[in-house]
């Protein structure tokens, strides 16, 4: 489906083969010398968002190869697809209608020649009711309190959305109103969460699209029994637990009342869900309208996607930055550093977006793909990565291309703090761009009144090579709209990459071995004899356990 030509037979392919030789010997301190209208051509403003990728290692021709590479890809069809409902995930039987969740126009979307959209917004409908009485006060304990602390128990797409959420819109959220996350399956997640709360006033939120994934399961069951050593009726677990799930029969069957369920839909993929009721702990938290505005700034993205020239495009042009230097310059890896303290698991977040969906070497033909697909993502904020790992993106062996993430206003406006932050937020990718020559670091230890020796010795080390790549997007303030915004860029962004490289991005097969042969061993590990049936480190391990435990 889709495209034909595999991504390194294009011609776009061939001719950046090509050109990437003569720009791997350019300096952008050079380009910029060169070209007095460089920030110009290679930014974007869109709202409140502002892109500036010029601090990169490209020409407009580069950019030209690199959208004739998304042209020969199909970009546009594809994007079509994805939008108007078509089954894309195909090893799924799946469409991918994250889109449709936000979709604040209104318009039909079909999905089998049913329009998904009044199934959206009653459940859309449900969470403000619900989100309301929580946040009031309506919405009582058993005893009669109202709720002060909500637990949402899940993994994966059914954590990490709301996690990262909640932290980055921390601003917005009510005083006394707290939000825990369980999803680890050690017991000490759950056991730490639950040590300081009272379970009069706790409210669960079991949060699976399947309702069948393990960890989600066994911290629900011990979320319930510690909840009912002090409740003690079962009748009071509908007033404390609620679920958000696709799989009815299952949460009837964990004893949750339906009329407690928040239902969402197979077309959502996990690491796709907190637009949906997944999103509940988020507009509690939060309050609904500004849950609406997070929907609204993800809506204006898909409209942007959906709709302006490639060469305009704010997550094709970062989708093809990526695919630059991951195909053309092997860079193994992506870093994302949100100057803002509020976004420190934004970086966290998209590892699941990215990686579980552009981490495959199988091609949409089913044969392997000859060529790198989805970078290694990972970041933490600024400035604590700068005093941690920022030494390898200066002067390591790799190249590591960056996103710098920052708001021009912060919503702790102490001191000088803000001048403080982004002066560094601004100082990192000059730094890394222009890095510092010989003659540079020699003039400084000379000026510093270093000897010969010392000058000869150290100069050396002081050098920056430069010419390390990185996006800038500032945004004016990290608002529940902003935040939409960049969320919905990132996921637009991994999309683009994985039509680029024909691979399907909404399945997770990956992730299946390992919970395969997890639930082989669970039952071994349930007495004391010696296993022999697996690999000889596999078995020494599980028998070393045995005799320790
Ligand atoms: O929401 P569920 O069904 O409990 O699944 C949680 C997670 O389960 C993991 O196995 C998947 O890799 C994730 O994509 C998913 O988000």
């Amino acid at each position: 489906m889709l495209n034909t030509t595999p991504f390194d037979k294009t011609a776009a392919y061939k001719k950046l083969k090509t050109h990437q030789k003569s720009i791997a010997q350019k300096s952008m301190r050079a380009l910029f010398e060169e070209d007095p209208d460089r920030f110009k051509k290679f930014s974007i403003r869109f709202g409140d968002i502002f892109l500036d990728y010029s601090k990169n290692r490209i020409t407009t021709r580069t950019r030209s190869y690199l959208i004739q590479l998304a042209e020969e890809a199909g970009l546009a069809d594809a994007i079509e697809q994805m939008f108007s409902g078509e089954k894309i995930n195909a090893t799924e039987g799946r469409s991918v209608l994250h889109t449709a969740l936000r979709n604040r126009s209104n318009s039909p979307v079909l999905v089998d020649g049913k329009d998904v959209m009044p199934d959206i917004n009653d459940v859309l409908g449900k969470m403000k009711d619900f989100s309301g009485r929580i946040r009031s006060g309506a919405w009582k304990g058993y005893s009669g309190k109202e709720i002060t602390d909500i637990v949402n128990i899940g993994i994966g797409g059914s954590d990490l959305g709301p996690v990262m959420v909640t932290e980055a819109l921390k601003a917005y959220s009510k005083a006394g109103l707290n939000v825990h996350f369980v999803s680890n399956v050690d017991g000490t997640h759950i056991a730490e969460t639950v040590k300081s709360l009272n379970p009069e006033t706790t409210l669960f939120m079991i949060a699976s699209k399947t309702f069948t994934t393990q960890e989600t399961m066994a911290n629900a069951i011990s979320a319930r029994n510690w909840f009912l050593e002090k409740a003690v009726d079962s009748e009071h677990v509908k007033k404390h637990f609620v679920a958000i799930s696709t799989n009815k029969s299952e949460v009837e069957k964990f004893g949750i009342d339906p009329e407690n369920m928040f239902g969402f839909w197979d077309w959502v993929g996990g690491r796709y869900s907190l637009w949906s009721a997944i999103g509940l702990s988020i507009a509690c938290f939060i309050g609904y309208q500004n849950f609406e505005q997070l929907l609204a700034g993800a809506h204006d993205m898909d409209k942007h996607f959906r709709t302006t020239k490639l060469d305009r495009n704010i997550p094709v042009i970062l989708a093809l930055l990526g695919v630059w230097y991951n195909n053309f310059f092997d860079a193994q890896s992506h870093a994302i550093l949100p100057y803002d303290q509020y976004m420190h698991r934004f970086a966290a977040y998209f590892q699941q977006g990215d990686m579980e969906s552009n981490g495959k070497y199988v091609g949409r033909d089913g044969q392997p793909v000859g060529y790198q697909t989805g970078p290694v993502i990972w970041g933490e904020p600024g400035t604590n990565g700068q005093h941690a790992f920022y030494q390898l993106i200066h002067q390591g062996t790799k190249l590591v291309p960056c996103d710098f993430i920052a708001p021009a206003t912060s919503h702790n406006p102490l001191g000088d703090h803000h001048k403080m932050l982004l002066s560094n937020f601004f100082a990192q990718t000059e730094a890394l761009m222009n890095g510092k020559t010989y003659e540079e670091a020699k003039a400084e230890l000379e000026a510093a009144g270093k000897n010969k020796e010392e000058i000869d010795f150290l100069t050396p080390f002081k050098v920056f090579q430069g010419n390390k790549p990185t996006n800038s997007i500032l945004v004016k303030k990290i608002s529940p709209k902003v935040l939409g915004s960049l969320i919905a860029m990132y996921e637009h962004k991994i999309f683009v990459q994985g039509v680029i490289w024909n691979i399907f991005s909404f399945d997770q097969w990956g992730v299946e071995l390992g919970k395969q042969l997890a639930n082989n061993i669970y039952p071994e590990l349930q007495n004391d004899w010696p296993v022999a049936n697996h690999d000889s480190s596999t078995n020494g391990l599980i028998n070393q356990y045995k005799r320790w435990r």
